[in-house]
C-alpha cells in the first residue's frame, strides 16, 4: 500500500515535469517567432504564460529586446514587474501587434475554451485588441471538440447579483448544468480581478453546439459580463509535446 503511495506520487512528479517542460518549449517558440522589438505584446494569464515572460526577459538581456507589454490579469502584471519588463495598458497601447496566452482547450476549429484561472474578461479585451493571439499549451489542451479533454466546463464571468438567474436561464435554455467557482484558500467564491464570480458551465457533452451562435445568445443575457468561449480569436496554437516537439495549429482565414 505504502509503495503504491509512493510510486504514484512519483509519476504525478514526472508527468507534472514533463508538462511544465512541454509549456516550456511551447512559450519559448512562440515568444521567438512572434514578438519583434519596438512591438506592444499582450500577456496571457495562467501557468504556461510564466515561461512566455521568462523567455521575454531571457531575449530583453540578450538582444536588447524591447517590448511594451499589457498584462490581462493581477497575476501577469506581478509577472512584467518582476522580470524587469516595461508595463503598459490599453491607454498607452490600445493596439497590440501580439497577444501571447494560453488556454484550457482548443479544438481543431481553433474555439478556445479560457478563463479556467479566471481572467477571461481581461484576457479577451487583450486578445481583441492584438492583431495576433497566439496560443501556447501543453499537449493535452488540444481537442477534436471542445469537453473531449478539459471537464471543468466554459467559465462565464457574471455580475454576482445575477448569478442564480442566470445559472437558472443557461440550464433551462441550453442545457447541462453550472456551478458557482468557490475560492479554494477563502470562504465563499472565487471573485475575479474585476469583481464580478465565475460560473462554470458544464454543457451537455452529447449535444452538437454552434459555439459562435452560443457565444452569441450568452453575451446576450443580463448580468453575463463574459464567456471564456474565444470564437475566431486566435491566429495560431503552439502546443508543446511529450516528446519534445511542437506542434502548430493555424485557424483558417475563412472561417
Ligand atoms: O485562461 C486562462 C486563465 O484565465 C489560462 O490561459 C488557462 O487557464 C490556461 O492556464 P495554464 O497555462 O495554467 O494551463
Amino acid at each position: 500500500m505504502k509503495l503504491a503511495r509512493g510510486l504514484s506520487r512519483i509519476l504525478n512528479l514526472v508527468e507534472k515535469m514533463s508538462l511544465n517542460e512541454a509549456k516550456r518549449i511551447a512559450a519559448h517558440r512562440a515568444v521567438n517567432e512572434w514578438v519583434k522589438t519596438g512591438t506592444a505584446v499582450g500577456i496571457g494569464s495562467g501557468s504556461t504564460v510564466v515561461f512566455a515572460v521568462e523567455r521575454l526577459a531571457e531575449r530583453m538581456k540578450s538582444e536588447n529586446l524591447n517590448v511594451a507589454c499589457v498584462p490581462t490579469s493581477f497575476q501577469a502584471r506581478q509577472l512584467i514587474i518582476e522580470h524587469g519588463l516595461q508595463l503598459s495598458d490599453l491607454d498607452r497601447n490600445p493596439q497590440l501587434d501580439v497577444a501571447i496566452d494560453g488556454a484550457d482547450e482548443v479544438d481543431n476549429g481553433m474555439v478556445l475554451i479560457k478563463g479556467g484561472g479566471g481572467c477571461l474578461l481581461q484576457e479577451k479585451i487583450v486578445a481583441s485588441c492584438a492583431e495576433n493571439l497566439i496560443i501556447i499549451a501543453d499537449y493535452t489542451k488540444n481537442s477534436k471538440k471542445l469537453g473531449d479533454q478539459y471537464k471543468k466546463g466554459i467559465p462565464i464571468e457574471v455580475t454576482p447579483m445575477a448569478y442564480v438567474p442566470i445559472k437558472q436561464h443557461i440550464q433551462k435554455c441550453f442545457g447541462g448544468s453550472l456551478k458557482l467557482r468557490m475560492a479554494v484558500a477563502k470562504a465563499g467564491p472565487c471573485v475575479t480581478d474585476n469583481g464580478n464570480f465565475i460560473l462554470d458551465w458544464e454543457f451537455a457533452s452529447e449535444k452538437a453546439y454552434n459555439w459562435p451562435d452560443v457565444n452569441r445568445d450568452l453575451l446576450m443575457i443580463a448580468g453575463v459580463v463574459e464567456t471564456g468561449l474565444f470564437v475566431n480569436m486566435a491566429t495560431k496554437a503552439y502546443f508543446g509535446m511529450s516528446d519534445g516537439q511542437v506542434r502548430t495549429q493555424e485557424r483558417n482565414a475563412s472561417i
